[in-house]
């Protein structure tokens, strides 16, 4: 056991040398970094939620806080960037037990895709049937404004289109199935939930339902990049949890996927504005409270 976690720690999984890939933990590994991180807590997540930049403020919502940052668990990806702050929260939330990432790492930080979406699979090992996913992403679809919150009903897979996909490797059955489907990702019970927690909430005004896609970053999209979004239909645009959602519904889990939209992408040429990460920042400040209300809503009325 302790060689096996010597090895886990001491593979330096990077990207930075290949194309985005890498060889993805065994099984043995990954349920010896659950079992590992099960020892030190006393809460049996069923649920687990990842949050998106500067969303994190959900982990104030939790009871009975269990913390571990991930640079204390083998082979967990340590984000870089500011609105992450990369700990592990186990707790209660509005009656539920739940596992909850403050921050997530990302593709452009030069972790291979495999290592970005290892806690997934951890998450799954602890017990986690369903999982909620938050990300900033910026509004393709002209209608949106700075501030809306959309449900994901599908997403586009551009890394994917570049055979950067964290099911490539060895598939091992225990977590899934060689092939699996991506159509219906985002459980239709869960986003119909979503919507009226929305209403109840007396956030209709705010709250979308689209399609999400994931660049790899760091750089913002091109005015053509986004028209040409807009073009195959979709509505955000981020730098994140298509990996994650993958390798969640490859191990049998249920998703519900939020964005908050928090910048218009630039689709006029010479146009004098730009995206950048303060004003991402500054959106989810303002937003907070109103994601994690809908979140804490949601959850509460999930039946597992
Ligand atoms: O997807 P999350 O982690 O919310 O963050 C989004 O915001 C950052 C860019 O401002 C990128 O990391 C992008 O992916
Ligand atoms: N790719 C991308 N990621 C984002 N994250 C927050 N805003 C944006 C954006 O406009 N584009």
């Amino acid at each position: 056991m302790r060689s096996l976690k010597r090895e886990i720690l001491a593979s330096g999984l990077s990207a930075l040398k290949g194309n985005g890939n890498i060889e993805p933990h065994t099984y043995e590994e990954v349920e010896t970094i659950a079992n590992d991180i099960l020892e030190k807590v006393k809460c049996r997540p069923q649920f687990g939620i990842i949050c998106g930049s500067g969303l994190g403020g959900l982990g104030d919502l939790v009871s009975n806080k269990e913390i571990i940052p991930y640079a204390d668990i083998p082979g967990f990806p340590v984000s870089t960037v500011p609105g992450h702050a990369g700990k592990l929260i186990f707790g209660d939330l509005e009656g539920k037990k739940v596992v909850l990432m403050q921050g997530r790492a990302h593709l452009y930080e030069g972790y291979a895709v495999q290592r970005i979406t290892l806690p997934v699979r951890v998450m799954k090992l602890m017990g986690v049937s369903v999982l909620i996913v938050t990300n900033a992403a910026g509004g393709i679809n002209p209608e949106y404004s700075v501030g809306d919150i959309m449900i994901i009903k599908d997403h586009f897979n551009v890394p994917g289109f570049a055979a950067v996909n964290p099911l490539i490797g060895p598939n091992d059955e225990r977590f899934g199935p060689r092939f699996p489907a991506a159509s219906g990702a985002y459980d239709k019970e869960f986003r119909e939930l979503a919507k009226q927690k929305a209403k109840e909430l007396g956030y209709d005004a705010f709250v979308r339902e689209g399609v999400y896609t994931c660049l790899g970053g760091p750089s913002y999209e091109t005015v053509t990049e986004c028209r040409f979004l807009r073009l195959v239909g979709v509505d955000s645009t981020g730098m994140s949890t298509i990996p994650e959602v993958l390798v969640a519904r490859h191990c049998g889990m249920r998703v519900l996927g939020l964005s908050l939209i928090t910048n218009k992408c630039i689709v006029e040429h010479d146009s004098k504005a730009f995206a950048n990460h303060e004003e991402v920042l500054e959106t989810a400040r303002m937003r907070t409270n109103h994601l994690q209300a809908l979140a804490a809503a949601i959850v509460k009325a999930i039946k597992i």
